[in-house]
């Protein structure tokens, strides 16, 4: 039989875009979707040296860049952190990048990944 392209993908690519697709639930404004432009948030590239958004996430995962779980998960991170370096607590970024960090990485729990079984090892 022939499978489907997306069966054709590596266990591990198939497994981080479904958790990418769960966790841009989260950013609801698209606020980390694509990379920060300096335009609407000055000298935003020279304060954050480690630019990250999820389309650049979705690129490394269909480049096959991603060699384990933890490399995505610190990518998530960076890119929540970063929101929280640039923008000031109290602004609309600077708080939804720590809903977004809560909320993804009660999703990322290894209770929660255990399921999916030994992919991850
Ligand atoms: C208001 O609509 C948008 C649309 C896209 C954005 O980033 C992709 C942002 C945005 C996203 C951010 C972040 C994530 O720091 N940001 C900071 C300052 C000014 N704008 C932003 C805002």
């Amino acid at each position: 039989c022939v499978l489907k392209a997306s069966q054709k993908r590596r266990p591990l690519s198939r497994l981080l875009e479904q958790l990418l697709r769960n966790l841009e639930k989260r950013d609801p404004h698209q606020f980390f979707a694509w990379p920060v432009n300096d335009n609407f948030a000055p000298g935003y590239s020279t304060i954050i040296k480690k630019p990250m958004d999820f389309s650049t996430m979705k690129q490394k995962i269909d480049d096959n860049e991603y060699k384990s779980l933890n490399c995505f998960i610190s990518d998530f991170k960076l890119m929540c952190n970063n929101a929280m370096k640039y923008n000031k607590p109290g602004t609309v970024y600077h708080k939804a990048a720590r809903r977004l960090l809560h909320a993804g990485l009660k999703q990322l729990t290894p209770q929660k990944l255990r399921p999916l079984g030994d992919i991850l090892t």
